[in-house]
């Protein structure tokens, strides 16, 4: 078991948002979070993440955990690929800048690496996002709608990488309101928890 949801509910400025959410994601699983604009999607994402507790229920985790955000979350003056090495670094990784290339390369950035991250376009933010996931080698990937911003051959990028992720032991829970093409995902979609 890699992240666990146990009969949570969701509070968010004194609403409630879901409830009675039950949730298992194992080795190689992926799960497509769906719902309208505003129902929680983000939150549930915050909540596998550790950042915000259930009002309900039980979240547990069994390891390091990669959030990716509108919030790009890399130093915009520093040099993306220091940027993406000071996050692995943080994360006690081996080989940091070998590790932030092979991210670069990897999601299209390579030639990139001695951009000041401020410098980068909206789908370039949007990779660099994802190889600041790659980089921190987490088995679990929380991806709040990965695929905005991204161009068709990002689009076909991103799911080369979770289904990557996945056939190496790794999980993810993301949200997406563009379909993506994922082997085997399974679907929970929000409206069903929302209280009456
Ligand atoms: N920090 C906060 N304090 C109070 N309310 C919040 C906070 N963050 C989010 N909310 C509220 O929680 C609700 C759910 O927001 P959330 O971002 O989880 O929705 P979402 O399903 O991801 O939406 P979208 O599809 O638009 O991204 C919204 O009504 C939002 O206003």
């Amino acid at each position: 078991m890699i992240l666990e949801l146990h009969q949570v509910a969701c509070a968010r400025g004194g609403r409630l948002l879901f409830t009675q959410l039950s949730l298992t994601l194992g080795a190689g699983e992926a799960v497509v979070v769906t719902g309208p604009n505003g129902i929680g999607k983000s939150s549930l994402l915050r909540l596998a993440a550790g950042l915000i507790a259930p009002f309900e229920g039980r979240v547990t985790r069994s390891g390091r955990i990669a959030l990716a955000t509108e919030d790009l979350a890399l130093d915009t003056e520093r040099r993306l690929g220091e940027a993406l090495s000071f996050w692995a670094r943080l994360d006690g990784l081996a080989a940091v800048d070998r590790r932030a290339a092979a991210a670069l390369d990897t999601v299209g950035l390579g030639k990139l690496a001695d951009v000041p991250v401020r410098l980068l376009s909206t789908g370039q933010r949007r990779r660099a996002g994802l190889a600041r996931v790659l980089a921190a080698e987490a088995p679990l990937w929380l991806l709040d709608e990965p695929g905005n911003g991204l161009d068709v051959a990002g689009v076909a990028m991103l799911e080369r990488a979770i289904a990557d992720h996945r056939a190496g032991g790794g999980a993810v829970l993301l949200t997406t309101h563009q379909p993506l093409a994922l082997t085997d995902a399974w679907t929970l979609a929000l409206d069903g928890h929302v209280p009456a």
